[in-house]
């Protein structure tokens, strides 16, 4: 599904103080592009994600992901369909704790009533095996590595069969080696079509993406394409301040 975003604008307010932390952003996400967002803390990489996934709202402007517009949708529709189209990763993981390792990736399942309920239990072990934890079923998310942990919230993100996955610092909380097996995992679902979003402190991972987008001060100041190896640079929004 194609994203669009046009002339997003998001100002949080409070009593005292308001705080611009996007400022007319543009962007086209085509259906199977890999993109990884950049920028320093505080530019406004998850404010852009949390709107891409209605998990927040802009104060101005359009998020079109294939026919539905998000910026339209009532709360309670957004939360069904991004369940059922979205799947999204957090940093720190945020499995339920009290729920075993298939349990949390049946989850979305049954939020969504997606598959028959006797279907769930095989297809969260398909999951599962997909990123390598076989095995691991009845584990609590505390008997599990970090990096183990982000793979059961990576199986839980594709709990739907999602087109579109976002992901918000995903391996920011895990040493190296741990987070190239993550991104790795990332790569393969980017090359089996699906839309892949993701934040990143780690230039090097950014770069293994197709494109490239750098926010400075909630602006997109550079779109940089990176398919084929070659560091092209293709769009340049100029940073008109
Ligand atoms: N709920 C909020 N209320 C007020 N200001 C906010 C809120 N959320 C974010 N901000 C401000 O908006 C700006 C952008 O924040 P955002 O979290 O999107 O940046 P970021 O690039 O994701 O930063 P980081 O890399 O540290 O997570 C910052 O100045 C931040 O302080």
């Amino acid at each position: 599904m194609q994203i669009e975003i046009k002339n997003v604008i998001k100002i949080y307010q409070n009593d005292e103080n308001s705080c611009i932390a996007l400022k007319d952003i543009n962007l086209s996400i085509k259906s199977g592009d890999f993109v990884s967002i950049v920028g320093k803390s505080g530019s406004g990489k998850s404010s852009l994600l949390n709107i891409i996934t209605g998990i927040d709202t802009p104060t101005e402007g359009e998020i079109w992901i294939g026919n539905e517009g998000i910026h339209l949708m009532k709360t309670r529709k957004i939360s069904r369909w991004r369940g059922e189209n979205i799947g999204v990763v957090f940093q720190f993981f945020q499995l339920l704790p009290a729920l075993t390792v298939l349990e949390n990736i049946m989850l979305p399942m049954e939020f969504c009533r997606k598959y028959h309920p006797k279907e769930r239990r095989n297809k969260s072990q398909e999951l599962l095996n997909l990123v390598g934890l076989a095995g691991f079923e009845d584990k609590l998310p505390n008997q599990l590595s970090g990096g183990q942990q982000q793979r059961v919230a990576i199986a839980r993100a594709l709990a739907n069969d999602p087109v579109v996955i976002v992901a918000d610092e995903p391996t920011g909380s895990l040493d190296s080696k741990t987070a190239e097996v993550i991104f790795a995992l990332f790569e393969d679902l980017a090359a089996k079509g699906k839309t892949v979003i993701m934040v990143t402190h780690d230039e090097e991972l950014a770069n293994r993406a197709n494109r490239k987008i750098t926010i400075v001060d909630g602006e997109i100041t550079q779109v940089v394409d990176l398919s084929g190896g070659l560091m092209n640079e293709i769009t340049v929004y100029e940073n008109i301040t």
